[in-house]
């Protein structure tokens, strides 16, 4: 089996890869993954669920029109959506197959405090800013800020994961819930 995720960044390749075998343990002896660097379609700092939902399709789409190989695209976008008064953080996933079957599905997400939303809003990417206060660099790429604000109990791409086996649904379940 190869999938191919729009993405170049390992921490989202990692929750892939591990969702992936685990979905499909007959495949997982030959499974490729490959990474993809496309464009996402929407602003770097996607800032509701729709605009996350609309980079995950896109980067999904576009990754497997670049592959011919490849039986999955999938797409794996960060964003935050106001709910109340508060932000929150999350990943959305978006997969899609040859038939253009598509599902969607998102990891936890966790509140940002007003001391980050106050320099997001003011134009920052969350990356940064973690980096920033944090001390460490490209933590975007490892742990993530979910790593950091758990306290390295739920890094990115374990928490992406549930995402992906989320989004992955329709293709694992019974057909009954779906037709
Ligand atoms: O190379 P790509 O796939 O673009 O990876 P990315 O880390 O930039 O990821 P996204 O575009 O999906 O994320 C949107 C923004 O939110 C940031 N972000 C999302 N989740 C994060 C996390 O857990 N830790 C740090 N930054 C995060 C990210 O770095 C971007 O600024």
């Amino acid at each position: 089996m190869i999938v191919v995720v729009g993405t170049t960044n390992p921490a989202k390749l990692s929750a892939v890869t591990i969702a992936v075998k685990q979905l499909f343990p007959e495949s997982a002896h030959d499974l490729i993954v490959r990474g993809v660097g496309v464009k996402s379609g929407v602003s770097d700092q996607p800032m509701s669920d729709e605009e996350t939902i609309l980079g995950a399709t896109n980067r999904a789409k576009r990754a497997l029109d670049s592959d011919p190989e490849a039986d999955f695209g999938i797409g794996v976008e960060g964003g935050l959506h106001k709910i109340g008064d508060k932000y929150f953080d999350g990943g959305w996933v978006v997969v899609v197959d040859r038939n253009g079957t598509v599902g969607t599905g998102c990891s936890a997400r966790y509140e940002l405090s007003a001391k980050i939303m106050e320099k997001i809003l003011l134009g920052s990417e969350l990356a940064p800013v973690i980096d920033e206060i944090s001390g460490e660099t490209d933590v975007r790429s490892k742990a993530g800020a979910m790593g950091i604000l758990t306290n390295g109990l739920l890094n990115r791409d374990v928490c992406y994961v549930h995402g992906i086996y989320f989004a992955f649904t329709r293709w694992v379940s019974d057909s009954k819930y779906w037709n």
